[in-house]
Parts: structure tokens; C-alpha cells; sequence
């Protein structure tokens, strides 16, 4: 039709000439043509035709017909204890029944392939629709009027970890979403004050899942039944949900329903069912950091808190799901600090300065602050920012410090101060900090991108550590033990347990060049690609 227009003008444009030389080419003629035969097919199933009685009031009525596949109907329904009425409980998000636009919550199930289903228990209406194969034919009276629009989605970060299966509260189990810490979620629907429907980012599944909301969470964590720190996960209920072909669950007048393999939610029943000084070079900000204190501390169990600014004391446990944005670092930002994460051993200094020493125009360190004399060839400002105990304890109090620790009698510190001094030279900081002053740095102006520095496995540690020349670190010189490769193994997984929601990197320290490659990806990745931060990074500066 086009081209018979375009022929028929008498002064063709350019663009119109262009147009119809594009047309008439043989592989443009050829990919219309099997549009068009594909167009005229009709690829849907052939449903049953409609019943010929149909009720009086049958504006009210809505029949639907949904054909069984492998993938579940996505929706719930409840009973009403008091009338014995079947309703749709919620629909969820990207399943089935959503997709139809035929089902809505609300709505009232009066029949299921000819059967009635008012009185009967959710349990036996779910029964129903895994015994049926093939249509399934819903005769439904609409609840009306259904809510417009959707809420726009809310991004966040889960700060705990959960575990539907695991929870006596959720209205439907099968309908639920496993999530661990750190993972990004996608809420879809905060509809429900408790249950909210979520899908995780970069999920192939289209099909959102139950999570607690918020306050649900909250509740729940007052109950200390998931995710407690350094403890194995416990819960309150055994799991008892194998394989029931139904079970019940009385909440509210409400039942829940569910299949192996099917997902429909009624009344909060799931009807589913469908499926150093060595060099020349001095490298700025580096020294062998506080780890050596660090582990002294680990030994004796000291409380967090000896070891840390107290501005990083605070409690977060409050938190549970954390709003984040996507951000892209715009040229003329600073670069945000890079901070990695380790257990002592697992090789962070080393990595640390090699990056440093590779390109020290690129990555510095921040001068660290210490109580100790100066010695012979040491400059103030270069190696530490040297300061009396009083100068010292006086940043303290005024929480001047990232962190802080006590090594052979002086205090060692890195400030918050000297770490911007390192980024307004333009130039980008890279610290190594205890997990348990990540709160110090979590902050708008730091932007934090942290990489875990994770040890391979004890087996890899003993090949790759038994070079004598690699000491267990420069402090105290003796080679590497099998009991220190289990001691960082055992250390690692501590803290990954325990703060893997705020990395935003993980590398394993294996072969060595390797590792300094993927440090130097990351750190790349981190300064130039877009990445999830807080949301609370992009409040105006009086909030
Ligand atoms: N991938 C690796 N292969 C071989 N040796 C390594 C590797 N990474 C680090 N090392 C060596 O292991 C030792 C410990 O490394 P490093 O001092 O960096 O550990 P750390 O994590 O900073 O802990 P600490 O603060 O206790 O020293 C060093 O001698 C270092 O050269």
C-alpha cells in the first residue's frame, strides 16, 4: 500500500524515494510476507463454547476460561466463614490470572467447570483445579471497581535474609519469594499493610512472589527467628510444609491451599495449579594498616566498639529492607571510595598496594593518625599525621575517625579528614576497614562501593601461600599454617553471614595477578558503570 502511494506521488521527497527503494528490496518484501502469514494464523486455544444458560443477572457474572500450562495461576482465594463464599484473595503480579486481566482480587468464585463452589473449603476447590486438565472455566461475579493504577515500583536492598517456607505468618507459602540479604527486589504492590508482592532484579521470572512488608518484617524480627547474627538460621516452627497435597493454616477466617505444583490463593489459600618503606617511591597513604591490632582484637573478643569510631556504633538492625536508586557517577563527581573488606590474611594489604603501587597517580590511601614517636627518615603527613595522645583522644570524642585501634601501646586511627583530603586531590581512595565500621562510611558524600575480599578454599590457600617469601604479614614473620587457612576460611564466612548485604563486590583472592585484575575491574565498574546506592545517598543535604 505504501509503495503504491509513494509511486502515485508526482513529485516524490528524498525520504519517500528512500523509502520505497527500502521497500522493494527482496529481504524487506520477504520478512513481510512471513509476518503476514504468521499474522493470519491463530495461534490461541480453542476454547469451549460458552454455556447456554446463562444466569439472569448475568451482566454481574464473568466467565473465564484459563487454559492449564505448567505455569502457576498466580492467585489466592479465601473463604468467608460466615457466607461460605469462594473469593479471588489477591492476584499476583506478572502470573497468569494477572496477565488475563480476568481475575481480580475481590472477585466472587461461584463455579468451576460447572461445579459450585460455595460452602466447600478452599482445600477441596484447589483439589479441583489439580484434578481438572485441559480449560478450566471460571464463572465469577467482578468485584467492582477495580483500583486504576498501579503504585510505581519501589527498589530495595534486603538487608535479612527470608524464607517463606519457613514462616507460620505468610498467608500463603507457595506464594512466597525467598530472598537473601543484599539481594535487590522490585515491590510491585504495598497494597496489603503485611504482604507485599515483589520480584528480584535481574530474576528471569516475570511472576512476583509474597514478601512481609516492612513492618511485617519488623514484627517478625522481634520474634528473633531468622537471621541472627553468627548463629545458625533457626525457626520457631518445623518445616512441615513438604509436599502436602493441602494444608491449612487458620488465619483470620482465612485458608490458605496449596499443591506442589500449583498456585491459586484463596482466602489466602494458594490455588495454583496452572502452573612500604622497602621502596623508593614512598606510596602515599599507605602503611600496614590497623589489621595488626585488628586481629589482637579478634583473639580477645573484644566488643566491636574498641575497635571503631563511636559514630559507627549505631544500631541498624531496625532496617530491613533498604530503598535504593540507580546511579550513574557523573565525570564531574567525586570518586567514591573504595573500601575492601577482609578477614585478616585473606590478603586485602597485599592487593591493596599493588593497586596503589601499579598506578600511584590513579589510588592512594589516606594517612592514617598515630599516637607513636616519629622515627629516623619518617615525615609527618607522609607516612602517619603523627599527634599526642590528647590531640588523638580529642578526634576521638569528636568523631573524627573511620575507625580506630591500639596496636603495642599507640593508637592508630584513620580519619575521615585525611580520606577526603585523598578525594579532593582527584584522585581515588582505597582503605581497608573492619566490617563493623561500614556505617562509618556508608554516607552521601563517601558513596561506599565495598569489595569483599573472599579466601578460595583451604586446599587453594595451601598452594598458592606456601612461597616463603609470603609471610603471614610483615608483623610477625613466619610462614602460613594449615590451622591459619581454617582460622580465615572460618573468619570469612563470620563475616559474610553477617554483612554480605552491604557488598557490593565480592573477589576471591585465588592466583594473585588474577585477583589484582579483578580488583582493578571492579574498582572500574564501580566509578563508571550504573549501580544500585541508598536512596538515602540522594537526599538533599539538610535532611
Ligand atoms: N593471592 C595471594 N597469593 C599468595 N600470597 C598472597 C596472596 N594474597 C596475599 N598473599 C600474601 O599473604 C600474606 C598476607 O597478606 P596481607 O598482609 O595482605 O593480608 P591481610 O588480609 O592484609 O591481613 P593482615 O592485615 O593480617 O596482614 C602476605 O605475605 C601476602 O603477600
Amino acid at each position: 500500500q505504501i509503495m503504491v502511494s509513494v509511486r502515485g506521488l508526482a513529485a516524490p521527497s528524498s525520504e519517500a524515494q528512500e523509502l520505497y527503494i527500502l521497500l522493494k528490496r527482496p529481504h524487506v518484501q520477504a520478512l513481510l510476507s512471513a509476518h503476514d502469514s504468521v499474522a493470519q494464523r491463530d495461534y490461541g486455544p480453542v476454547l469451549p463454547p460458552l454455556p447456554d444458560k446463562l444466569p439472569d443477572n448475568e451482566e454481574a457474572m464473568r466467565i473465564v476460561c484459563l487454559v492449564k500450562n505448567t505455569q502457576p495461576l498466580g492467585a489466592t482465594i479465601r473463604k468467608n466463614e460466615r457466607t461460605g463464599n469462594i473469593f479471588i484473595a489477591r492476584v499476583i503480579h506478572g502470573g497468569l490470572a494477572d496477565r488475563s486481566g480476568l481475575l481480580h482480587p475481590g472477585d466472587k468464585l461461584v463455579e468451576v467447570n460447572g461445579q459450585k463452589v460455595q460452602g466447600l473449603q478452599p482445600e477441596r476447590v484447589i483439589q479441583m483445579l489439580v484434578q481438572f486438565q485441559g480449560n478450566i472455566l471460571f464463572k465469577v461475579i467482578p468485584n467492582s471497581p477495580q483500583p486504576a493504577n498501579r503504585q510505581p515500583a519501589l527498589y530495595v536492598r534486603a538487608m535479612v535474609d527470608y524464607s517463606p517456607l519457613q514462616d507460620p505468618a505468610i498467608p500463603c507459602p507457595d506464594a512466597g519469594m525467598a530472598f537473601s540479604k543484599g539481594d535487590l527486589l522490585e515491590i510491585v504492590d504495598q497494597s496489603d499493610i503485611r504482604w507485599w508482592q515483589a520480584r528480584k532484579l535481574h530474576s528471569a521470572s516475570l511472576c512476583c512472589g509474597l514478601i512481609p512488608s516492612t513492618n511485617q518484617l519488623r514484627y517478625k524480627q522481634r520474634e528473633l527467628w531468622w537471621s541472627q547474627p553468627y548463629q545458625a538460621h533457626t525457626c520457631i516452627r518445623p518445616c512441615m510444609l513438604k509436599h502436602t497435597h493441602t494444608h491449612t493454616h487458620t488465619h483470620k477466617h482465612t485458608h490458605e491451599i496449596m499443591d506442589e505444583n500449583k498456585c491459586i490463593e484463596t482466602g489466602d489459600y494458594l490455588i495454583e495449579s496452572m502452573s612500604s618503606f622497602i621502596y623508593l617511591i614512598i606510596l602515599l597513604g599507605f602503611r600496614h594498616s590497623l589489621r595488626v591490632w585488628r586481629r589482637k582484637s579478634y583473639s580477645k573478643r573484644k566488643p566491636s566498639c574498641y575497635s571503631c569510631a563511636v559514630s559507627s556504633c549505631h544500631n541498624t538492625s531496625a532496617t530491613v529492607y533498604e530503598e535504593v536508586l540507580h546511579y550513574q557517577r557523573h565525570i564531574d563527581d567525586p570518586p567514591r571510595l573504595i573500601v575492601l573488606i577482609g578477614p585478616s590474611g585473606v590478603g586485602v594489604n597485599e592487593l591493596r598496594r599493588r593497586l596503589i603501587k601499579i598506578n600511584p597517580n590513579t589510588y592512594q590511601g589516606p594517612i592514617s593518625h598515630t599516637t607513636r614517636s616519629q622515627k629516623m627518615g619518617e615525615k609527618n603527613g607522609r607516612e602517619y599525621h603523627f599527634v599526642t595522645k590528647e590531640v588523638f583522644a580529642y578526634m576521638v570524642i569528636n568523631h573524627k575517625f573511620l575507625e580506630y585501634g591500639k596496636h603495642n601501646g599507640h593508637m592508630y586511627g584513620t580519619s575521615l579528614d585525611s580520606v577526603k583530603d585523598v578525594l579532593d586531590n582527584g584522585k581515588m581512595c582505597v582503605i581497608d576497614l573492619e566490617p563493623h565500621c561500614i556505617h562509618s562510611v556508608r554516607t552521601k558524600k563517601l558513596k561506599p562501593y565495598i569489595i569483599f575480599v573472599r579466601p578460595p578454599s583451604p586446599a587453594r590457600m595451601r598452594q598458592t601461600r606456601k612461597d616463603p617469601h609470603f609471610l603471614a604479614n610483615s608483623y610477625i614473620k613466619r610462614c602460613f599454617h594449615d590451622k591459619d587457612f581454617e582460622e580465615i576460611e572460618e573468619a570469612s564466612r563470620t563475616m559474610e553471614v553477617k554483612y554480605r548485604q552491604y557488598f557490593d563486590c565480592v573477589i576471591v583472592n585465588d592466583d594473585l595477578q588474577d585477583s589484582c585484575m579483578d580488583l582493578f575491574t571492579a574498582i572500574q565498574h564501580a566509578q563508571e558503570e550504573p549501580q544500585w546506592i541508598p536512596a538515602s545517598w540522594f537526599a538533599p543535604d539538610h535532611l
